[in-house]
């Protein structure tokens, strides 16, 4: 189990490091247009896991929207402030 901040840390540190067979370097590697059209799959599935399918498919489903969200913020080199201001 690890909080958001901890998963945000994580994903810094790897984009740096580049570990390899990390997933997130992948994907990173991939482009800003290839995470966004991840994080356009994942809401989807948020939305059909929320809609048809049990509590915890749902949250599964947001987890991975989550990660490729903060992919996403590590890609345009967002920090978690940058996002928290608007909150
Ligand atoms: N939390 C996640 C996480 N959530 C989702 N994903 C990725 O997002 C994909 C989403 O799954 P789908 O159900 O859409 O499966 P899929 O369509 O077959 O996926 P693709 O083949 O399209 O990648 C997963 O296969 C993972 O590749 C994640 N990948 C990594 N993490 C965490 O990120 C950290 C760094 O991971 P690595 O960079 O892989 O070391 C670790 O703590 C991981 O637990």
């Amino acid at each position: 189990m690890k909080t958001f901040e901890e998963l945000f840390a994580e994903l810094t540190e790897k984009s740096v490091s580049r570990p390899e067979g990390s997933g997130t370097v992948a994907e990173l590697d991939a482009g800003v247009h290839a995470i966004g059209k991840k994080i356009v799959e994942e809401a989807a599935e948020v939305w059909m896991a929320s809609e048809f399918q049990t509590d915890a498919e749902a949250a599964e489903e947001i987890s991975q929207l989550l990660y490729h969200l903060q992919v996403m913020m590590v890609a345009k080199g967002l920090t978690l402030e940058d996002v928290y201001r608007y909150l």
